[in-house]
């Protein structure tokens, strides 16, 4: 898959790391920045991201903010993109099995990188199950 990841410089390490394990997985991984610790502001690179996945660029997209709260925010304005906020493996592949959720945020402040590193793993592994879940998708997403 075509994967676009993002952070600011409180996700930059995490980003860094996700990015070796989702390129070594066989991916193709773009980068959409923050590239250093140095501050800077979540909006810029969750939108960057969000708008590779509305369009179609890339298959997936992948947030890292300190909590990944503000990427969620970021990313679920734009209609097409269902952004998941995951902190265990439950959520991470029930994201994808009933919400067909295509970005992944994650906090690094808040979870480490050996737990954060499994949550990508099964989020980029499960399939999307459809059926009723697709209907309820639809129900919410514009045309
Ligand atoms: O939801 C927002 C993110 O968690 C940011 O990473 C966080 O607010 C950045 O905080 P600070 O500027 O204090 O490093």
């Amino acid at each position: 898959m075509k994967i676009a990841i993002g952070s600011d410089h409180g996700g930059f390490e995490l980003k860094e790391q996700i990015k070796k394990l989702i390129d070594g997985l066989g991916h193709e991984v773009r980068d959409c920045g923050c590239h250093s610790s140095e501050s800077t502001d979540y909006p810029l690179f969750g939108k960057a991201v969000a708008e590779l996945v509305v369009t179609g660029a890339v298959d997936r997209g992948i947030l890292i903010c300190g909590t990944g709260i503000g990427m969620s925010i970021v990313a679920n304005r734009y209609n097409g993109i269902r952004a998941a906020l995951c902190h265990e493996l439950y959520t991470a592949r029930m994201s994808r099995e009933h919400n067909d959720a295509n970005v992944l945020c994650l906090g690094a402040r808040v979870i480490g990188p050996g737990l954060a590193e499994e949550i990508v793993k099964i989020w980029l592994a499960t399939p999307f199950e459809g059926g009723r879940h697709e209907r309820r998708i639809k129900l919410f997403e514009k045309e």
